[in-house]
């Protein structure tokens, strides 16, 4: 669909990018030609992607520590890449999530979840776009959101919300960003299976219709060049036009199956304690691999 000089003069940040649907796009985003940054709080993680995406795309890749609920580790490393030179592209990428019947969240399960995904995406477009407007440089601001933005979504409820926060961003810092030829779009992917999204949203493998293909008009989950692609589009020159604009890639499964966890409400409470077992089990391996936050 796009060549190896598609992106070829594009410096893209993908938060995020060591995992899961950040890797593939930034898989991508280095086939078409770009370099790219690439962070998230451990190490090991970010180096081991590096090194593969290195050596599969022959792209030059870097990785920075660092957490999304700081603003200051943010600004460090904005301020560490634009040192090298500046970006041209952010990809909005890295996020918090865990399902919860929503009585038994506490302040702090909520924040967890508040402070990656709507500040900490904030934080990361405010550090990148004062440089670009300071420099007078141009970019595009890519945020991967979820259909929930337009549906809403039970026992997700401050991912739904903060989502919902991060697409009305990407409408208002269009108009307001416009005039120094910086874009802000969204994509909404629907289920493309990653470890942690799975673990986080389907601990048990009967939590969800959602995670039953069939609910899909197109009968199967994405497929990570598919999302790739509209990202690598985004990203490039020639549609500079767009702007503001939030694009689903779900093969229609919010319109025809739009509540993706209203089936929860049939679970027992020792349901919903297995789940949440199953969730602080993957989230504490994932802590203790941590370099940072
Ligand atoms: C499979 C279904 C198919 C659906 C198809 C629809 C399409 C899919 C749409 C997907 C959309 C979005 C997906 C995602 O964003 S997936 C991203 C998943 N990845 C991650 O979450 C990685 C980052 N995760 C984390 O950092 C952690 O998991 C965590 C979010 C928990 C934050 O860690 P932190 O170290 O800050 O947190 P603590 O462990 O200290 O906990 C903080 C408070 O949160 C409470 N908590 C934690 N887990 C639960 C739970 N399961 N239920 C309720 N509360 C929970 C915890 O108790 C702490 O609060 P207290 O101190 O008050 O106890
Ligand atoms: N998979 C799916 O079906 C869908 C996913 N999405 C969206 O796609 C994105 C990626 O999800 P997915 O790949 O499935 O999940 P992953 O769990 O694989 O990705 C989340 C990434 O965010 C990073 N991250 C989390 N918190 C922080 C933080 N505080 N600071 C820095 N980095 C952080 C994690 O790295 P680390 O832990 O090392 O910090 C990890 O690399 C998310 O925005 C998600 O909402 C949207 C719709 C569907």
């Amino acid at each position: 669909m796009f060549n190896s000089s598609t992106l070829s003069n594009k410096r893209i940040l993908v938060t995020g990018g060591g995992t899961g649907l950040g890797k593939e796009i930034s898989r991508g985003l280095l086939a078409s030609g770009a370099e790219v940054y690439i962070c998230g709080r451990r190490e090991n993680v970010l180096k081991t992607t590096c090194e593969e995406l290195s050596k599969d795309t022959g792209g030059k890749i870097h990785y920075r520590i660092c957490d999304i609920r700081d603003p200051e580790s943010i600004d460090d490393m904005v301020e560490s890449i634009f040192t090298e030179g500046p970006l041209t592209g952010l990809i909005n990428n890295a996020a918090a999530n865990f399902i919860s019947p929503t009585k038994d969240l506490s302040p702090r399960g909520y924040q967890a979840i508040r402070s990656t995904v709507m500040d900490g995406s904030f934080y990361t477009v405010l550090a990148v776009g004062k440089r670009w407007i300071n420099l007078g440089i141009r970019g595009s601001i890519v945020s991967n959101l979820v259909t929930w933005v337009w549906t809403g979504s039970a026992y997700v409820v401050p991912s739904a919300m903060s989502k919902t926060a991060i697409d009305s961003m990407t409408k208002s810092l269009a108009v307001e960003w416009g005039p120094y030829g910086i874009r802000l779009n969204a994509v909404a992917p629907g289920p493309f299976p990653t470890e942690g999204a799975w673990e986080k949203l389907n601990p048990t493998g009967k939590s969800s219709g959602a995670t039953d293909s069939s609910s899909v008009p197109m009968r199967r989950y994405g497929e990570m060049p598919e999302l790739a692609n509209l990202m690598i589009f985004l990203q490039a020159d020639g549609c500079d036009y767009l702007t503001g604009q939030t694009i689903a890639i779900d093969g229609g499964h919010h319109l025809a199956a739009p509540s993706t966890f209203a089936s929860l409400s049939d679970l027992s409470d020792d349901d919903w304690g297995n789940i949440r077992d199953n969730i602080k089990a993957s989230a504490e391996k994932e802590k203790s691999e941590r370099s940072i936050g």
